[in-house]
C-alpha cells in the first residue's frame, strides 16, 4: 500500500491534467461564447447540456460514482456558462436578437404580466418565475432578455427585495411602466356574493380591499402566494362558495366572473414596474435615471450629495436607503432624479458625487412613465 505521500504525489499528478484540460475547455467554451454572440443564441442551451451530461455519464465505468459525476458535469458546465458570459460582459450593448424573451415573477394574470404587456406590447415570448430572484438568476445566464418587477405601490411603498437585489446582481434598470390595480371579486359562473364562505388573495390584495370585505363578515379571508394562483386554486376548487381577490385578466385567464368589480379601498392604486436588463441601455430620449451608492456615517455626508442636485438644478424624484448589511447599520442609497447621463449638468453632478460617496453607480438612465 502506498504512503501518503505517495497517493498525494498520484493526485498532483492527475489535478496537473486536469487543469491543463480545464483550461483548454474554458479557452473553447469562450470561443463559442463569442460565436454565440454573433450568431443571437443564447449561451445556454439546455438540450445541449443533456447531451453532454449522457455522454459522459456513458465514459463513468463505477455505476456507484454516477452520482458525483453527475455533479462534476453540472460544475463543470455551471463554470463554463459563468466563464462565457463574463468573457462576454464587456459589451456595452444587449445581445441582438431579433426574438426577445420577457420575464417576470407569478403565473399568468398577475399583475406583473399585466406590465410586461403594458410595457413591451403582445406577441413576445414570456417566462414566469416563483421568486423575484428567479427573475434576476434567468437574467444572469440569459434565459430572458429582460425582467419585469414591481418596484413600488402607491399605497404600500417599495419593493425592497428588488431594490436589494438590482444591488447584488448589479443589472440596470432599462425602462418603467406603471399600472393601476383593480382589484375585482372573481367567483365561479352563477355563484352568489352572499353564499361565499372563503375568499383567497395575496395578503396585500386582501389587505387593500379590507373595507370590502367587511361587508362579507362570514367570509373567511385566506392568504396565499398571489392573486392569479388565487384565481387558479377557485376554479380548480369548483366550489361556488369560493371567491379570490385578483385582476380582470386573472379572471378571464381561468374562467372566474366578476362577481363585483373594483373592490379596493384606494380606488387610486398603482404600481410601478421596473424592466431590468443584464446590460446598460439608453438613448437620447431617457429622462430619468437612478443612482446607487453608500456614504461615510458622518454629519454632513448625506447632505454634501444633495447639494449637488440642488446648485445643478437637477429635480429629485425619489429616495429610498437600504442596509448594506454588514452590522454597522450603514446605508446604501438609491435616488431617481429628473435628467439624462449626458446631459451636461448631470455629468458634472455625477462626477462631484463620485467623489463624495462609495460604491457609486448609475443603475440606469431610462424613459420615465409619467
Ligand atoms: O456547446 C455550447 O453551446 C456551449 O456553449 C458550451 C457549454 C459547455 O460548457 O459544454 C456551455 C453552455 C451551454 O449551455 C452548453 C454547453
Amino acid at each position: 500500500m502506498l504512503e501518503l505521500s505517495g497517493y498525494r504525489t498520484e493526485v498532483d499528478e492527475i489535478d496537473r491534467q486536469l487543469m491543463e484540460l480545464f483550461e483548454r475547455r474554458l479557452e473553447i467554451v469562450g470561443k463559442i461564447a463569442a460565436l454565440k454572440e454573433q450568431q443571437g443564441l443564447t449561451i445556454f442551451d439546455e438540450k445541449r447540456e443533456e447531451e453532454v451530461h449522457q455522454k459522459n455519464m456513458m465514459l463513468l465505468k463505477n455505476e456507484k460514482l454516477s452520482s458525483y459525476g453527475n455533479s462534476f458535469i453540472s460544475s463543470l458546465l455551471e463554470i463554463s456558462r459563468n466563464y462565457q458570459i463574463d468573457s462576454l460582459e464587456q459589451r456595452e450593448v444587449p445581445l441582438s436578437r431579433g426574438n426577445i424573451t420577457i420575464g417576470f415573477q407569478g403565473v399568468p394574470g398577475a399583475y406583473s404580466e399585466q406590465a410586461l404587456i403594458n410595457y413591451f406590447g403582445n406577441g413576445y415570448k414570456t417566462k414566469f418565475y416563483q421568486e423575484f430572484e428567479d427573475v434576476f438568476e434567468a437574467l444572469k445566464y440569459e434565459y430572458i432578455d429582460y425582467g419585469v418587477l414591481p418596484i413600488e405601490n402607491s399605497t404600500t411603498g417599495s419593493i425592497v427585495q428588488n431594490y436589494d437585489l438590482l444591488k447584488k446582481y448589479g443589472y440596470y434598470i432599462v425602462g418603467e411602466t406603471s399600472i393601476k390595480i383593480r382589484h375585482n371579486l372573481l367567483g365561479l359562473k352563477g355563484a352568489s356574493i352572499n353564499n361565499l364562505t372563503q375568499v383567497f388573495s395575496h395578503s396585500q390584495g386582501l389587505e387593500q380591499c379590507s373595507k370590502f370585505l367587511k361587508t362579507l363578515p362570514f367570509c373567511k379571508q385566506i392568504a396565499y402566494a398571489n392573486t392569479a394562483t388565487s384565481a387558479k386554486f377557485v376554479k380548480d376548487s369548483n366550489v361556488a362558495t369560493n371567491a379570490a381577490i385578483g385582476s380582470e385578466r386573472a379572471g378571464e385567464i381561468y374562467g372566474l366572473e366578476i362577481l363585483q368589480e373594483n373592490i379596493s379601498d384606494a380606488k387610486e392604486n398603482f404600481t410601478r414596474f421596473i424592466i431590468v436588463s443584464k446590460y446598460e441601455q439608453s438613448n437620447s430620449i431617457c429622462d430619468k435615471m437612478t443612482l446607487i451608492f453608500s456614504i461615510a456615517n458622518k454629519i454632513g455626508s448625506l447632505y454634501a450629495v444633495l447639494n449637488q442636485f440642488s446648485n445643478e438644478g437637477v429635480n429629485l424624484l425619489k429616495i429610498e436607503s437600504r442596509p448594506v448589511g454588514d452590522g454597522s447599520f450603514s446605508y446604501y442609497f438609491y435616488i431617481d432624479i429628473e435628467g439624462n447621463k449626458e446631459d451636461s449638468n448631470i455629468k458634472k453632478v455625477l462626477g462631484e458625487i463620485s467623489k463624495v460617496t462609495q460604491d457609486f453607480k448609475v443603475l440606469g438612465c431610462y424613459k420615465r412613465k409619467k
